[in-house]
């Protein structure tokens, strides 16, 4: 877990303390010490624990979110929820005076505030997530499998694509599949360094998803290869595309370092059509077959 990433917010972490700070003040000014034997221990840690894991929902939000209006208003009712939540487990251990008995009366009041509070933040939550949908679209094909990104490319690794063009062949979905291979690009990392390696790689990840239609799915095959399912297109359709992605990546001019000289690469492809007579895994060893041999032939 990268703690670091609270860093990031630290206006709500002090809005946080403050609500938590407010109610433990409320309730120790203003509260009287119980009898030990008139506390209701089995209560202590209900109502413990759900404090301890609204403090936990806070962390999570704020490690996986990046700050923003949603976060906020998530952090906001969380933070509220909280008051309640805290003020019921010193309602445990105190009892108040008559002159402050409002606020065993209002305690709940804050965790309504809260509810709505979050209930707003989820409505802007689902209008995000459309959002991204939108952009993960030719990431992502209708499934969701965030374990199994790519740390370098951000596109998905080949036993999620795998997957995918299984579920296809198996409905008789007619599908092509085009297999690119950057070439030299052990020359390149040795000329440029690996981690420039890694940013090529992912700056052709992402030339590769602009290049795609919605429906199609990219995947980081292993090493510099790449492989691609386009659903519902023939073979004449799929070298088409795949011509166009190469002149694509011919084009662009890649900058190492501080440095302001171009560095022009290429890649070469191959495409296959999916089959229900030959299995996914000969399509692919017949693809990355071709694409080895083809690998001389290339200036
Ligand atoms: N920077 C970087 N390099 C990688 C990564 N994965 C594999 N490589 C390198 O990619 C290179 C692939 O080498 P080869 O399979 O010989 O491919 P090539 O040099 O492009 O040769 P051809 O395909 O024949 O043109 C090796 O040097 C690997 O070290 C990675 O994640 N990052």
């Amino acid at each position: 877990m990268d703690f670091s990433l609270l860093t990031r917010h630290r206006g709500l972490l002090a809005f946080v303390m403050l609500v938590f700070g407010l109610a433990v003040t409320l309730c120790i000014s203003n509260g009287q010490l119980k009898d030990m034997a008139d506390v209701e221990w089995l209560d202590v840690i209900g109502e413990g624990s759900v404090c301890l894991l609204t403090l936990c929902w806070i962390t999570a939000v704020m490690m996986s979110r990046p700050p923003g209006k949603v976060t906020g208003l998530l952090v906001a009712g969380l933070s509220f929820f909280n008051f309640s939540a805290l003020l019921d487990v010193f309602d445990e251990f105190t009892f108040y005076s008559d002159a402050v008995h409002w606020l065993s009366v209002v305690e709940s009041i804050p965790a309504a505030v809260g509810m709505v509070v979050m209930s707003v933040a989820l409505y802007f939550w689902h209008q995000e997530q459309l959002a991204l949908n939108k952009q993960l679209q030719r990431r992502e094909m209708w499934y969701r499998a965030h374990d199994q990104i790519d740390v370098i490319t951000q596109l998905y690794r080949a036993d999620y694509w795998r997957a995918r063009a299984m579920e296809l062949q198996e409905q008789g979905v007619e599908a092509a599949v085009v297999v690119l291979d950057i070439n030299d690009f052990s020359e390149f990392n040795l000329r440029y360094g690996h981690a420039e390696g890694d940013r090529f790689l992912r700056e052709i990840s992402q030339l590769i998803v602009m290049n795609l239609r919605a429906v199609d799915l990219a995947c980081r095959y292993a090493g510099d290869r790449f492989v691609i399912l386009m659903p519902e297109i023939g073979a004449g359709q799929a070298e088409e595309f795949a011509k166009q992605l190469e002149c694509s990546v011919r084009n662009v001019a890649f900058k190492s370092g501080g440095q302001t000289t171009a560095i022009f690469h290429s890649v070469r492809s191959v495409c296959g059509q999916l089959q229900q007579q030959v299995t996914l895994a000969e399509m692919l060893c017949g693809l990355n077959r071709q694409l080895d041999e083809s690998s001389q032939q290339v200036a």
